[in-house]
């Protein structure tokens, strides 16, 4: 965790970067961490950098650098995301893998956080291209990962095929079928049936308790939410289906849409995969992202970029429920105000848990040859989000924090109360 940054010039990512390592530090003052054990989650436990050499389609070779980083493994085989990026940095993927600790932790998974990347333009690259950098990678990072070290899975730019090839890659050259060092696969080799939307699925399941919490009733609430990538048609889909609530806005990059009566998201499915945006989908009236996130609706759910709800937008949000399915949407400062103003936060790192924890569910099938079917999947997936939706509440009304802090303070507890079991620290 870095110290004091100066906040010119940097990144939207490196803004939210630094939003997390405030959240955590706030948080160690309130549970009185010795400074040994702050050291300890500062740095990640191992960081390894590799140049991944591939041979190209016309006959020469490129070195590309790519980074593993494990976080922290006190609970468990450290558990992340790889990604291909051409602005990839080991800053990011140190500060990514820090937040797969805080995530796992929370959700109380046997599991640490780590994560990967590879500097690359993915869309420079053939297929064959693609293949032989996915399974060159792992010939170079083979020994530090696996199913009881570090599971690897799909993040930015990295898809299910890419996964597949690295869990074969890895397979011959450990001599043996291993499924688990990878997760993300297609669900015929050794994926979870519900991962696809299991972000969104997780996130309702939270929205639902924190409903019964403020005693609202969700079949008469109104829904708005920014972004309609993967996590956001599918929040849109589910809400419907789930509650019986009323849609009445949703947007992407270019634009927002609105129907007070709300909207049908089957429709604006079929006219997003026609035209590629939201935008003058039928019945609707064209709004801007800004006004996305300050109408007057019940539940707001960012579910695209970080950085959105800040300073200056925060008093407008009139929401009673803020769902945050993207990571990162809220700046500290506007975490304060909303507080100030009543609304009900549920921090990103609880609300969109549902990914990784059903990540997790895909390793254990893995490790038992023995799948599970969609409910079962989708059971299991609600009494984890379920369960820690209420340790951060309980948490939180118990130590009088907010419902970020409480998330993290369970979190860190958890990790600190491991590191001095296992005599780390
Ligand atoms: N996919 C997962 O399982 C998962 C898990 C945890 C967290 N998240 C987080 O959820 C968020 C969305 O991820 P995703 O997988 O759906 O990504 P995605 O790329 O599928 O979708 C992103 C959406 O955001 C929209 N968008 C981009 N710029 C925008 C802007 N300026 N204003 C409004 N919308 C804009 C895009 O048009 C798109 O609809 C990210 O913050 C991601 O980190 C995703």
């Amino acid at each position: 965790m870095p110290g004091p940054v100066t906040l010119k010039n940097i990144t939207t990512f490196e803004m939210a970067q630094h939003q997390l390592h405030e959240c955590v530090y706030k948080c160690a003052k309130i549970l009185e961490l010795e400074d040994e054990v702050m050291r300890m989650l500062e740095n990640p436990m191992q960081q390894v950098q590799v140049s991944v050499p591939v041979k190209m389609d016309d006959g020469t070779t490129r070195v590309f650098p790519g980074f593993r980083v494990i976080h922290n493994n006190v609970l468990g085989p450290a558990k992340g995301g790889i990604r291909f990026h051409p602005e990839e940095t080991v800053d990011t993927v140190k500060a990514l893998a820090a937040w797969m600790t805080w995530k796992c932790a929370l959700l109380d998974l046997p599991l640490g956080g780590s994560k990967g990347g590879i500097i690359c333009n993915t869309k420079e690259l053939s297929e064959g291209e693609l293949e032989r950098l996915s399974r060159s990678y792992i010939d170079r990072i083979w020994k530090f990962i696996g199913p009881d070290v570090d599971v690897l899975a799909p993040d930015v730019y990295t898809t299910p095929q890419i996964m597949t090839w690295m869990m074969d890659e890895y397979s011959k050259v450990s001599g043996k079928n291993q499924f688990g060092a990878v997760t993300g696969k297609p669900v015929l080799v050794g994926g979870s049936v519900g991962r696809n939307n299991a972000t969104a699925m997780g996130g309702m399941y939270t929205i639902r308790e924190a409903a019964k919490e403020l005693e609202i009733d969700l079949s008469q609430t109104t829904i708005a939410i920014q972004g309609f990538g993967q996590v956001g048609s599918s929040a849109a889909r589910l809400a419907e289906k789930l509650f019986d609530a009323k849609v009445v806005a949703v947007s992407d990059s270019r634009g927002g849409i609105y129907n007070p009566d709300g909207l049908n998201i089957k429709d604006v499915i079929q006219h997003k995969a026609k035209t590629k945006s939201v935008i003058y989908a039928p019945n609707t009236k064209t709004i801007t992202n800004t006004e996305v996130l300050e109408l007057d609706v019940d539940i707001l759910i960012p579910a695209a970029l970080e950085n959105v709800i800040t300073r200056d937008n925060a008093k407008n949000i009139k929401a009673k429920i803020l769902a945050e399915l993207a990571n990162g949407p809220t700046t500290p400062e506007a975490d304060n105000i909303l507080n100030q103003n009543g609304i009900h936060v549920i921090p990103d790192i609880l609300c969109n848990a549902g990914g990784v924890t059903v990540s997790y569910f895909e390793i254990v099938q893995n490790r038992c040859m023995w799948y599970w079917t969609a409910k079962e999947v989708r059971k299991r997936l609600d009494k984890k989000m379920t369960h820690a939706y209420h340790e951060v509440l309980s948490t939180s009304k118990e130590c009088n924090l907010d419902m970020r802090m409480g998330a993290y303070a369970v979190a860190l507890s958890r990790i600190v109360d491991a590191m001095k079991l296992r005599g780390w620290v």
